[in-house]
């Protein structure tokens, strides 16, 4: 029996990594066995990708075509085997991201980025994925109370509000697997919301 397959996404800062160990540990008290991961990277190659993606310059088209050899690899080596031996994977970040971002924020048509998920995904997708939905001042606000700004997050604030719209055209589109968590509201809050969705699934 294959595996589940569960991403989360959000702009940056909207919370979900603060959340993915906590979901981690919910699914192993379940029985679950667990492959957590990230993109772009969760490969030796993919990880090298990131690293490029995220400091240095280039366009909408690039950006694209390297998360999208990063995943192909990440695809291969990591989640479609662990899938396959019917483990779960908890993905920060997957497809929706280039939609969002790459769409979304830099404008890039939506046919290509169809076409790149097809050759790379070959069918698999997603079984469920909690987007992290937070308007991207409070966003900005957390993380610069985080961390250093990277590439993507020094973008103005009108950069995440078009990468927001991307991710809710992407959950009307998909309302079966993309599950929106009102990522505004405290830790604990959030936490809430997650719990109840894994338990709605009996999952
Ligand atoms: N609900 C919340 N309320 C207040 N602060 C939060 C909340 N969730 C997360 N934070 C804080 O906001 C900051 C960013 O959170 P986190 O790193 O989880 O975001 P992220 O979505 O994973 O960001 P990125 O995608 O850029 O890595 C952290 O300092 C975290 O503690
Ligand atoms: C998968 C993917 C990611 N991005 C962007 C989104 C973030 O700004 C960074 C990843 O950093 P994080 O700390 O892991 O959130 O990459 C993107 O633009 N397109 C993608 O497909």
């Amino acid at each position: 029996m294959s595996g589940r397959f569960i991403t989360f996404e959000g702009i940056d800062g909207a919370g979900k990594s603060t959340h993915i160990d906590s979901v981690a540990r919910h699914l192993r008290d379940r029985g679950a066995d667990l492959v957590q991961t990230r993109e772009p990277g969760g490969t030796p190659l993919a990880e090298s990708l990131r690293e490029l993606f995220l400091h240095r310059n280039m366009d909408g088209l690039t950006e694209a075509l390297l998360v999208f050899a990063a995943r192909r690899d990440h695809v291969r080596a990591v989640i479609a085997p662990a899938l396959a031996q019917g483990r779960t994977v908890l993905c920060d970040r997957f497809t929706d991201a280039s939609f969002a971002y790459q769409g979304g924020g830099r404008g890039m048509d939506e046919a290509v980025l169809t076409t790149l998920e097809g050759w790379v995904q070959e069918g698999r997708e997603p079984d469920l994925t909690f987007w992290f939905d937070v308007d991207p001042a409070i966003a900005a606000a957390r993380r610069a109370q985080a961390r250093e700004a990277d590439r993507l997050e020094q973008l103005d604030l009108d950069f995440f509000a078009r990468v927001r719209g991307a991710y809710a055209r992407r959950a009307a589109q998909a309302p079966q697997r993309i599950v929106r968590i009102d990522a505004a509201r405290t830790i604990d809050g959030v936490a809430d919301q997650i719990r109840a969705e894994l338990e709605r699934r009996g999952w």
